[in-house]
């Protein structure tokens, strides 16, 4: 047993482990006497309580060390300073003499041809390989090899990859969906968090959607808007890969904003010239390997601003026709 959490205030004990307030909640706790110290609060339990909450004094305290240590293994095994792609070799076996190392914060986009090798590259990260895909690239985490732990654990994965297809097989509504998630993850204030997720997938698809629909119905923008948000608000994986955002249905600089708001590295491929000049830098690739790494320059991003305009105006005539209108005036575009 814990001497040193018996004799913590529940005060501190929620302020180090917020997470603890849904157990409370669970067991009909609403007010908190926060100045207590556990020991004390524990040997105040009425029979009663103990009666409706179905424990012991013995097994809720067992239920609060165990609640705290599934939470600590995470934290720990989750924190990424640095990834690292060692460059392997291209599609007719030459050496790719690239390599790139990203921080916590960074936005990479990944952009090439078609067939080039945008996906794989993405596939290389998320399997954290170790010259042995088939471009022999050799990811590091914190500049070293990731423990085999790591990279084949499902509950402990340090990548979160949003793929392109998304198909649900479970009949549940969005509410229920993100509740599950969030009830995985055991965070603190849950139903805030459920909402906000709701909410923000809203702000990111033009195609608005009720938390009591089923995910089954969800079109492809809405479902990616939720994954998005889902992902930028609950998931613990600090390394964030997505297969291209559509253009269609997905607000891309928002969704890009959400995910760098919470100091993850996010590496998107993509065809879209609007997302390719969002990211900090962009790999180039060629042939199945990295053939430059560029930096978005100043004027790029000025350029993007206007590209933004133009981009605005194709979103109104798109939706012009959507609703059966016709494009008849002559068109002249200069932003404001
Ligand atoms: N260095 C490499 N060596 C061998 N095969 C490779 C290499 N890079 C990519 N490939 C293979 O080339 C094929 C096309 O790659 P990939 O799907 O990643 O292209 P992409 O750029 O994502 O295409 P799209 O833009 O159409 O989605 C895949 O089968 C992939 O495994």
């Amino acid at each position: 047993m814990d001497d040193q959490l018996l004799t913590s205030s529940i005060n501190d004990i929620l302020n180090s482990h917020p997470f603890i307030m849904d157990f409370f909640a669970s067991i009909g706790l609403k007010e908190l006497p926060r100045s207590l110290t556990l020991q004390d609060w524990l040997a105040g339990l009425t029979d009663e309580f103990l009666r409706d909450s179905g424990m012991d004094r013995k097994q809720i305290l067992n239920h609060i060390e165990e609640i705290i240590q599934i939470n600590a293994i995470p934290e720990k095994q989750h924190r990424v300073s640095s990834l690292t792609v060692i460059g392997g070799k291209d599609k007719s076996g030459n050496p790719e003499n690239a390599s790139i190392t990203l921080k916590p914060g960074e936005v990479v986009c990944i952009v090439g041809p078609t067939g080039s090798g945008k996906s794989r590259l993405l596939a290389d990260i998320e399997c954290m390989a170790q010259k042995d895909t088939p471009t022999g690239r050799q990811i590091l985490i914190n500049g070293c090899v990731p423990e085999a732990q790591k990279r084949f654990s499902m509950n402990q994965k340090i990548v979160a990859q949003l793929s392109q297809n998304m198909n649900f097989v479970v009949d549940l509504t969005v509410k229920e969906f993100i509740t599950m998630h969030a009830e995985c993850r055991m965070i603190s204030r849950k139903d805030e968090t459920v909402n906000d997720i709701i909410y923000m997938a809203n702000e990111l698809t033009g195609e608005k959607f009720s938390a009591d629909v089923s995910i089954t119905q969800l079109s492809g923008g809405q479902t990616r808007s939720l994954m998005i948000a889902d992902t930028a608000l609950l998931s613990a994986s600090p390394i964030v890969l997505i297969d291209e955002i559509e253009n269609a249905g997905v607000n891309r600089k928002k969704a890009l904003e959400l995910l760098v708001d919470k100091e993850k590295i996010v590496l998107v491929s993509t065809h879209d010239p609007l997302l390719a000049l969002m990211g900090d830098r962009r790999i180039v690739i060629r042939n199945g390997a990295i053939s430059n790494i560029i930096e978005t320059s100043k004027q790029e991003r000025m350029n993007l601003e206007y590209m933004e305009f133009l981009d605005c105006k194709m979103t109104e005539l798109r939706d012009m026709l959507r609703r059966g209108g016709r494009i008849d005036t002559e068109l002249n575009w200069c932003s404001g």
